[in-house]
């Protein structure tokens, strides 16, 4: 830095910019007036195309981890534009803020759509409610006003986000532009069922608004919104699924925005990059580098779940994006030596083999030990029946003892890192020493060594598929979390010759991978959790 000048006044720098470390200053005056000028030159990526991916985003340098590659504001905010079933069902999503409500207490007192109180920030903020309160208050309203199918049938939040930025047009025409010119996967859309239900939403769109809107227009020979014809809601809805970006408020909600520059980041199961939202700056994104990146190194990220098998992720990324994923990950039988998907081979009419089938080919699971194959159809069909039995065994509340029975009745067909064998472990470690049936006090040795056990292997699979702790964050913290209780109450029972070292060193791991959700109501109770357990060290 000694013969470096500051790029504003020319005087001997003392400190550089942290961010790109090209620019030196000689104060914090001078870097902050020359930021205007500076943050061009400070993007430490260009946009490039590929033929197969389309634009995304390269590092021009090299790029140390921690360093924030991109920070920007959404161009849209809104709520989701699918509903889970529980959703669909039951509630109703607040027109200001898009928190789920389950009651129609209070409306907006404009458009008269459902709100959560008089105090929503959303109603407040044009951000969030604003040229579209114009518009849909002008909607015929429920067919019966009495009738809660009817009701939600009307009021129909999912349809909301494409709505507002059809409404950009006249509002914000350079704001629309921006997400016209995004990818909208207009052509891979046609005849799949995203189609369908986007088609099923513009139709909701042009009862209840947009005709009579037309009929008002030709009516007044004035136009005010140009473009709405179907073609236009099928792109902005394929670009709304192409590129939205989910956002957990602290609640658990999701929402969803669009970002100009972190939409091009691409996909890996192994993404470089994480990112998180400052919700009090309206939602502002900042994606940061999660390692070092090499210069020349795509900018990725996660389109997927971390916790799903290749053969799941694939199809998710098939039917939301277009695209096969050729990662690290997805192109290894054994998903990075985890063995996720893994299933015990039963072997011939001889007997079991002691062989491990692992997907071969797209269509194919094959053994290492003997000829045995089995098609992806037969593994499906298993694999669909299993699943269902862990999913309705977990919703019922189990103690360990059935999830124990569970993973008995499928330990002979899968490999013990199996995807759902970890989902049954995941569960039972939490519950051995807080479970009514079985309280730390309670617990055998056998018991204790079975926990400690489950926690150290599902940590390496987490740390293979996840290695920078930036996906499943949760699920790690809260296995070392559950490793260290389990190793303290040992050493507390004499049970076993305990490194207490050990037990503080996993807290502090957990506490610091959850400290990047500490955001939201989860992540913080975890945190709390974890710091009253490290206050006995
Ligand atoms: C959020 S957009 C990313 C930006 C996009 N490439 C563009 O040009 O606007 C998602 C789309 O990018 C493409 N894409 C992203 N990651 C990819 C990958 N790993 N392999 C192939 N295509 C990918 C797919 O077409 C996907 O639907």
């Amino acid at each position: 830095m000694d013969s470096e000048k500051c790029g504003k006044c020319g005087k001997v720098a003392t400190s550089m910019c942290i961010n790109c470390k090209t620019a030196f200053y000689c104060s914090r005056e001078c870097q902050k007036s020359d930021w205007k000028c500076h943050k061009t030159q400070c993007r430490s990526f260009e946009i490039v195309s590929d033929e197969k991916i389309g634009r995304l985003l390269r590092a021009s340098r090299d790029i140390s981890a921690g360093n924030i590659l991109i920070s920007e504001s959404p161009i849209i905010i809104g709520p989701k534009w699918t509903l889970d079933e529980d959703e669909e069902m039951l509630k109703f999503t607040c027109v200001g803020c898009f928190e789920t409500i389950n009651t129609l207490y209070y409306k907006c007192p404009s458009c008269s759509w459902p709100a959560c109180s008089s105090e929503c920030i959303g109603l407040l903020n044009s951000e969030l409610h604003d040229i579209e309160c114009q518009f849909i208050k002008f909607g015929n309203g429920p067919k019966e006003k009495t009738n809660i199918k009817s009701i939600k049938g009307y009021f129909r939040m999912d349809t909301m986000l494409a709505l507002k930025i059809l409404l950009l047009q006249r509002k914000n025409p350079k704001k629309f532009q921006a997400i016209m010119d995004m990818e909208s996967n207009e052509k891979n859309r046609l005849l799949t069922s995203n189609f369908k239900e986007a088609e099923e939403k513009i139709l909701f769109l042009e009862e209840n608004f947009l005709n009579p809107l037309e009929k008002a227009e030709e009516k007044n020979g004035q136009t005010i919104l140009p473009l709405k014809d179907r073609k236009i809601l099928h792109k902005i809805f394929g670009i709304i699924e192409t590129n939205a970006i989910y956002i957990n408020l602290q609640t658990g909600t999701e929402i969803c925005g669009l970002y100009p520059t972190a939409a091009l980041l691409q996909h890996s199961c192994l993404p470089n990059v994480s990112y998180k939202f400052d919700m009090k700056s309206g939602f502002k994104i900042s994606v940061k580098a999660a390692k070092d990146i090499k210069k020349g190194e795509a900018f990725s990220t996660s389109y997927t779940h971390v916790l799903w098998p290749t053969s799941v992720r694939q199809q998710h990324l098939m039917d939301t994006k277009y695209f096969t994923c050729n990662c690290e990950r997805c192109i290894d039988p054994t998903e990075l030596g985890t063995n996720f998907a893994t299933l015990r081979c039963i072997g011939s009419d001889e007997g079991p083999c002691n062989g491990f089938q692992t997907q071969t080919s797209k269509f194919e699971f094959s053994c290492n030990k003997c000829p045995i194959k089995v098609s992806m159809e037969h593994v499906n069909m298993i694999t669909g029946r299993m699943n269902e039995e862990v999913d309705n065994l977990l919703s019922l509340s189990p103690n360990p003892a059935t999830i124990e029975d569970l993973i008995e009745k499928l330990s002979p067909f899968l490999h013990p890192n199996h995807y759902l064998l970890f989902n049954l472990k995941h569960t039972l470690v939490q519950l051995y020493g807080k479970h009514k049936d079985s309280p730390y006090d309670t617990l055998s040795i056998d018991n204790y060594k079975r926990k400690l056990s489950m926690c150290e292997e599902m940590i390496k699979v987490v740390t293979a598929l996840d290695p920078l702790s930036i996906r499943i964050a949760f699920y790690t913290s809260i296995l070392l979390y559950e490793k260290a209780m389990c190793m303290y109450e040992m050493h507390k029972h004499k049970y076993d010759n305990i490194d207490l070292n050990e037990v503080k060193k996993c807290l502090e791991d957990a506490k610091k991978i959850i400290s990047v959700e500490e955001d939201l109501t989860e992540g913080k109770q975890l945190l709390q959790k974890i710091e009253n357990a490290l206050i006995k060290f």
